[in-house]
C-alpha cells in the first residue's frame, strides 16, 4: 500500500493554490507509486470562508477542515505536515508556530529572511524532532538528478564557472500603481533577492557545492552589488560568489548569480528561449533554458563536438494553472501539472521513512544559502525592519 501523506495547507494565496492543484495530480503520472498526497485541512488569515472557499475550488472541501486562523491548523492531528505558503516576512513566525504544535513543515522559498532565523527553525526542528524543508521546488526536478549525474560521471569534466540569472520583471500595471506588491513591498520582505535570487544561488550550489562531499564543502566568499528600487527592496542584485575547493576537484570555482525585478524589462518578448543557467566544465556545458525556476529544456555540449538536447515536462493530468499573467509567462497547458508536486514526494517519502530533512538539499546547505544572501543584503545595505529580521517568538507581524 503506498503511504499517504495527509496535508494541511497554511494560506491561500497564488503559489498555494499551484501547489495544492499538483499534490492532488496521480503520482504515478509522475511514476511515483510508494506515496499519495492527499488534503485534509486548509487555514487563512482572511478567515475560514476563504479558506473553505479555496478547498472548494480544489474539490476537496467535503472531506477536508477549514479554518479562519493558522493556529487552529497548527493543532490539527489530521494533518501530516504543513505547507507554509506566507511571504517570506512570515515564514518564520509561521514555521515556528507549527514546529511548536509538533508539525512537520514543508516552506516556501526564501526560507526565511536571515540565516538566523533559519538557523533557530533548524535547532527548533531537531530539538521536537520534526522534518524541515525549504521548498525549493527545483531541485526535486527529474532535470535536477540528471543535472547532477552529469557532473558526477564526469561527462563536463570539473565544473570552473556556473553562469545563473532570474529576471522577472514587475506586472507593468502594478509596478504603475498606488500600490505595492508583494514583490516590491519591504513589509513582505520583498525584491529581487528573497523572491528570485534564490534560483540561480540554488543552481550554483547544485553544480559546485552539493556535488562534493559535505566533510570537503566550504561556504563561498561573496562579492555583490545591488541597484534598488523606489520602495527600497533591491531591484537589480550581481553577485560573484567564489566555492573554495581542493586541487582534485578542480580548484576554486567561480558562480556569477544575478537577478532583477526591472520594471519592463521583458525577458521573454522574443519568444525565443535563452539559456539562463550555464554550467562550465573543464570538458564541456550544460545549459538550461528560461525560465530558471522552471527551465523545460537543456542543452549539454561535450569536448567532442556531442550536442544533447533535452525536455523536461511535468506530466498532470493537472487542470492547468494560469494563476500568473502573461508577463510572467506561467500559461500552462491544459492537463500539464506545475511541477510542484516532485518537492511534496521528496517530502513524503522522507516522513514514510522517518527522515528529518531532504535528502537532496539537507538543511546546512539552506542555511549556507540564507548566510550568503545575508552577505549578500549587508554588502547592498539591504535590512528589512527589526521586526521581521528578529528571532523573537511570538511576534504579531
Ligand atoms: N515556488 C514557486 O514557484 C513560487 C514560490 N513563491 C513563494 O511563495 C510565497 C508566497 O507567495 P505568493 O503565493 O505568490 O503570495 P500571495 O500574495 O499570492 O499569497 C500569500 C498569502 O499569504 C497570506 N498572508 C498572510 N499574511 C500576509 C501578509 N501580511 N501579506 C500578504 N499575504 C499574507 C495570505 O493568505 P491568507 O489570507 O489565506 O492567509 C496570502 O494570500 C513566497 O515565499 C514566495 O517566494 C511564490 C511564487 C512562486
Ligand atoms: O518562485 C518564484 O517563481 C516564479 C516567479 O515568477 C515568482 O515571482 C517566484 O516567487
Amino acid at each position: 500500500m503506498p503511504y499517504v501523506c495527509r496535508w494541511g495547507i497554511l494560506a491561500t494565496g497564488g503559489i498555494a493554490e499551484s501547489f495544492a492543484k499538483d499534490l492532488l495530480v496521480d503520482p504515478s503520472t509522475r511514476s511515483v507509486t510508494k506515496i499519495r498526497h492527499t488534503i485534509t485541512a486548509a487555514a487563512s488569515s482572511s478567515g475560514a470562508s476563504r479558506a473553505r472557499k479555496f478547498l472548494e475550488d480544489l474539490g476537496v472541501a467535503d472531506s477536508a477542515s477549514s479554518y479562519g486562523s493558522y493556529e487552529e491548523l497548527a493543532q490539527d492531528p489530521n494533518v501530516d505536515i504543513i505547507y507554509v505558503a506566507t511571504p517570506h516576512s512570515h515564514h518564520f513566525q509561521n514555521v515556528m508556530l507549527c514546529l511548536e504544535a509538533g508539525r512537520n513543515v514543508l516552506c516556501e522559498k526564501a526560507f526565511t529572511v536571515n540565516a538566523a532565523q533559519t538557523r533557530v527553525l533548524i535547532d527548533k526542528a531537531r530539538e521536537k524532532n520534526l522534518f524541515l524543508m525549504e521548498a525549493v521546488w527545483t531541485r526535486y526536478f527529474p532535470l535536477s538528478e540528471y543535472l547532477t549525474d552529469t557532473i558526477l560521471n564526469g561527462t563536463i569534466g570539473s565544473v570552473q564557472r556556473v553562469i545563473a540569472d532570474l529576471s522577472v520583471p514587475t506586472d507593468p500595471d502594478v509596478a504603475n500603481s498606488e500600490s505595492l506588491s508583494r514583490i516590491e513591498d519591504p513589509k513582505t520582505a520583498g525584491g529581487a533577492l528573497l523572491e528570485l535570487g534564490v534560483y540561480p544561488i540554488n543552481w550554483c550550489f547544485q553544480a559546485i557545492y552539493n556535488v562534493i562531499p559535505a566533510d570537503i564543502r566550504s561556504p563561498p566568499s561573496v562579492k555583490a552589488v545591488i541597484k534598488k528600487y523606489p520602495s527600497g527592496v533591491d531591484e537589480t542584485t550581481s553577485m560573484i560568489l567564489v566555492f573554495p575547493r581542493p586541487s582534485e576537484y578542480g580548484g576554486d570555482a567561480h558562480a556569477f548569480a544575478t537577478c532583477s525585478i526591472t520594471p519592463g524589462s521583458r525577458w521573454r518578448e522574443t519568444r525565443a528561449p535563452q539559456p539562463s543557467v550555464r554550467i562550465l566544465g573543464t570538458k564541456g556545458e550544460l545549459e538550461l533554458y528560461h525560465p530558471s525556476f522552471r527551465p523545460a529544456r537543456t542543452r549539454l555540449m561535450t569536448e567532442n563536438g556531442d550536442i544533447v538536447e533535452k525536455t523536461w515536462p511535468h506530466p498532470g493530468p493537472g487542470k492547468g494553472s494560469n494563476w500568473y499573467n502573461w508577463y510572467r509567462d506561467e500559461r500552462l497547458a491544459e492537463g500539464e501539472a506545475r511541477g510542484m508536486a516532485w518537492q511534496a514526494d521528496e517530502a513524503a517519502t522522507a516522513l514514510s521513512t522517518d527522515q528529518k530533512e531532504s535528502s537532496k538539499q539537507s538543511l546546512e546547505e539552506s542555511l549556507v544559502i540564507m548566510q550568503v544572501m545575508d552577505e549578500v543584503r549587508r554588502q547592498g545595505d539591504l535590512v528589512y525592519s527589526e521586526e521581521l529580521e528578529s528571532t523573537a517568538y511570538p511576534l504579531q507581524l
